[in-house]
C-alpha cells in the first residue's frame, strides 16, 4: 500500500478516530481537531487556553493509512511535526494531572526521545506549563557519573531540563556514586516515598503509576534497559532493577522493570528512523515471530500506549 490517501480523506478519518478515542488522554483530540481545512476542517483554538493546536492533518496525510490498516494508537509524522504533537500531548497531560491531582510524573527515557522534546520548551509551553508541578524521573539511567557523555541525566538535562524552570529537587537522577545495585536500591526507595506521599500515583496493584512515561525503543526492539532475551525481562518483583552486562554500552545500567512500566496512565512510544523499521513491523504487524521483543511486552493495565513514529519507522507498515 502506497501513500496516496488523499489530505481530505485522512482529515475524515483522523476526525472520527479522535472522536471514537475520546476517553484516551493521551489523544484529547477533540479540541485540537482542526475542524475546516479546505472545504471541511478549520482549526479550533484549544478551550479556555492560549495554546493553538498543532496541525495535525496537513503534512502527515500518512497517519490515516493507520485506520485501514487497523491501527488504533499509532500515529506518523515528519520528524518536525512529530515534535509539534508530542509537545502539545505532553502539555495536554501536564494541564489535565496538574489540575486533577497538584502534580505530574514524568518518567524519561534517554537516547533520541530528547530532541523530540525539543518544542516543549519553547513558546507557548516554556510559558504556559505549570513546570512548578512536574517531577521528573528515568526509566533507564546508566550507571555513569552525571556529566558523563553517555548518562541520561545529562542529555535530558542539556536538551531539555535546564531550559524550563522544574524545581532541582523535584529532578530524580539516580545517586551516580553508588554501584549498579544500590543505584537501583535507593532509586527504588525514592519512588516508595513518593508514592507514600502520593506525589506519585498507585496503581490498582500498588504499583508506582506514572502519569506518562516516554519510552524510545532501539533497533533491536530494547525498551528502557530491558534487551531481548535477558533475564531481567522477567524480573516481577522489583521496580528498579540493574544489569552489568547490557549488550549496548555501557553495560552496567539500572532500569524500570515491566510492572512499574506497565502500571503508567500514559505510555508514549517514541520511535524515529528506518533502522527501527524491522522492530517497529515486528511488534505491530508480524503474526508469526516466535520469540517476543521487550517492546511487545508494554501493554499499559490500566493506561493508554500511544505510538509517535516518523516515516521511516514506519516504512515497513504500509508495504503490500
Ligand atoms: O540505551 C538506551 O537506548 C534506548 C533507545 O535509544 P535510541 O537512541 O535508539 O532512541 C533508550 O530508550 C534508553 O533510555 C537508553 O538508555
Amino acid at each position: 500500500m502506497a501513500f496516496s490517501t488523499t489530505l481530505t480523506n485522512s482529515c475524515t478519518l483522523q476526525s472520527s478516530l479522535f472522536c471514537a478515542q475520546k476517553s484516551n488522554p493521551l489523544s484529547l483530540k477533540t479540541s485540537i481537531l482542526p475542524t475546516q481545512i479546505g472545504k471541511n476542517f478549520v482549526f479550533q483554538p484549544l478551550r479556555h487556553s492560549k495554546v493553538f493546536s498543532p496541525n495535525r492533518c496537513v503534512g502527515k496525510i500518512e497517519a490515516s493509512l493507520k485506520w485501514e490498516k487497523g491501527y488504533k494508537n499509532v500515529e506518523v509524522f515528519s520528524k518536525e511535526h512529530l515534535a509539534v504533537s508530542l509537545a502539545y500531548d505532553v502539555a495536554q497531560l501536564s494541564n489535565k494531572f496538574i489540575k486533577e491531582r497538584g502534580y505530574f510524573t514524568v518518567a524519561l527515557s534517554g537516547g533520541s526521545l530528547i530532541k523530540y522534546l525539543r518544542k516543549l520548551v519553547e513558546s507557548p509551553y516554556a510559558e504556559t506549563i505549570d513546570w512548578s508541578k512536574w517531577h521528573v524521573f528515568w526509566v533507564d539511567e546508566r550507571v555513569v557519573p552525571k556529566d558523563h557523555l553517555e548518562s541520561n541525566y545529562k542529555l535530558a538535562s542539556d536538551g531539555f531540563l535546564s531550559k524550563v524552570p522544574i524545581p532541582p529537587l523535584n529532578v530524580y537522577a539516580i545517586d551516580d556514586s553508588l554501584p549498579p545495585d544500590g543505584a537501583a536500591d535507593v532509586y527504588e526507595t525514592t519512588l516508595r516515598r513518593l508514592v507514600t506521599s502520593n506525589v506519585i500515583s498507585t496503581s490498582t496493584n500498588g504499583l508506582p503509576k506514572f502519569d506518562l512515561m516516554l519510552l524510545g525503543m532501539g533497533p533491536d526492539g530494547h525498551v528502557a534497559s530491558l534487551f531481548p532475551g535477558h533475564a531481567l525481562l522477567q524480573e516481577d518483583q522489583k521496580w528498579v532493577t540493574f544489569l552489568t552486562d547490557s549488550p549496548k554500552p555501557p553495560s552496567e545500567r539500572i532500569t524500570f522493570t515491566f510492572p512499574v512500566i506497565n502500571a503508567s496512565s500514559n505510555v508514549a512510544m517514541v520511535v524515529t528512523g528506518a533502522g527501527k523499521s524491522t522492530a517497529v513491523y515486528t511488534a505491530l504487524e508480524d503474526e508469526k515471530q516466535t520469540v517476543m521483543l521487550p517492546v511487545e511486552k508494554v501493554s499499559p493495565l490500566e493506561g493508554e500506549l500511544k505510538w509517535y513514529l516518523d516515516k521511516g519507522a514506519a516504512s515497513k507498515l504500509f508495504k503490500e
